[in-house]
């Protein structure tokens, strides 16, 4: 399998500028013969070398792709309640969550007729992912989508005032965890004294790195380890109407090792309406996020209903997070495992 050259053809979206290479034909033979998605990507972490795992390096680390590619492989749903399966992936492997991905995907869907939708209105693109069945809610006028709701599992707060010591400087910092599909540490930039803009992206990195390796198996969470840290600053808040409160924030979300998110991060939007839920900053239909990214991009973000929560000390609620996607190229791959620098490599 694999020892002969062969071609891949991709679609290239981005999602507030956050890549997302879709892969919907893969070789044959090339995906794990499980049933469902979460098991799928198990069976590929498993195994040493498995060829899957390879396409990945191939079209995400360089010369295809770089240190900051995000894609996913289309797969078979786990049953005909959704429309298909993806395994997401990254420089470092395969991710349980991507909401920025499943925006992409609901755009894709359309776009490639994978789904049937109306010219106009709402129609719900369901998705199997590791992390469970998640939604792409299109919003569709004269056949043309405006706009994606990413519905996301169940979101929670884990864990509050973890405490970390930074082995660069010895700052001790204060991390809460929360769950939006994978898990993720959250902090004010102010407790490093950064602000959350581009001119300090290698700092985050750093001390994103810095922070999960502090963390240790603290962050752990059931089957999930700690995928990502957000680092947030205040925007201030607005009230839209009588009621409601616009609360603003900026972020950058560092996750795997050292990977930048240039959107404000699905998963990690919901982990930080999860915080701010706890909080009692939010509620279900009360309040939004306005969330912007590290490249001044927006989601905006709501809570839907609440939920039962597996935590007693935190609420759980079913996260809306809005955003919009890009096509941006289609490419087709030549892939040679007989190459000098095959699957790829990375520079950092
Ligand atoms: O939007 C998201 O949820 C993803 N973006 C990169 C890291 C996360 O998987």
């Amino acid at each position: 399998m694999a020892s002969a050259p062969y071609w891949i053809e991709t679609d290239d979206w981005h999602t507030a500028g956050e890549p997302f290479r879709v892969v919907e034909k893969l070789p044959p033979g090339f995906l794990p013969t499980a049933s469902t998605v979460a098991q799928r990507r198990f069976d590929i972490i498993a195994a040493t070398g498995h060829p899957l795992d390879q396409l990945r390096q191939s079209l995400c680390h360089e010369p295809r792709g770089h240190a900051d590619m995000y894609g996913g492989f289309i797969t078979p749903p786990n049953d005909p309640g959704a429309a298909f399966g993806v395994l997401f992936w990254h420089k470092d492997g395969f991710s349980t969550a991507c909401g920025h991905g499943t925006i992409a995907l609901g755009y894709w869907a359309i776009a490639k007729g994978v789904v049937k939708a109306p010219e106009n209105g709402a129609y719900e693109v369901v998705i199997d992912v590791p992390s469970g069945r998640v939604a792409a809610t299109m919003h569709l006028v004269n056949g043309k989508a405006i706009h994606a709701d990413f519905i996301n599992v169940a979101s929670y707060q884990i864990s509050k005032g973890l405490q970390v010591v930074i082995p660069s400087s010895q700052k001790e910092l204060n991390v809460d965890l929360a769950f939006g599909g994978a898990v993720y540490a959250t902090l004010n930039a102010d407790q490093v004294g950064l602000k959350v803009e581009p001119k300090n992206v290698n700092e985050f990195i750093k001390l994103g790195r810095e922070i999960k390796a502090s963390l240790g198996t603290r962050a752990h969470y059931g089957k999930y380890d700690c995928y990502g840290v957000i680092f947030f600053d205040e925007e201030g808040e607005e009230r839209t109407d009588g009621q409601d409160l616009l609360i603003k924030q900026r972020n950058v979300t560092v996750f795997a090792d050292g990977q930048i998110d240039r959107s404000p991060c699905g998963s990690g939007t919901c982990a930080r309406l999860a915080v701010l839920h706890a909080e009692g900053r939010l509620g279900p239909k009360k309040n939004t996020l306005r969330h912007r990214s590290i490249i001044a991009t927006s989601f905006e973000a709501e809570i839907l209903e609440e939920t039962r929560s597996p935590i007693v000390e935190f609420p759980a609620s079913i996260p809306r997070v809005r955003g919009t996607a890009q096509l941006y190229g289609k490419m087709s791959f030549y892939i040679d495992p007989a190459e000098e620098i095959y699957p790829g490599f990375l520079l950092r």
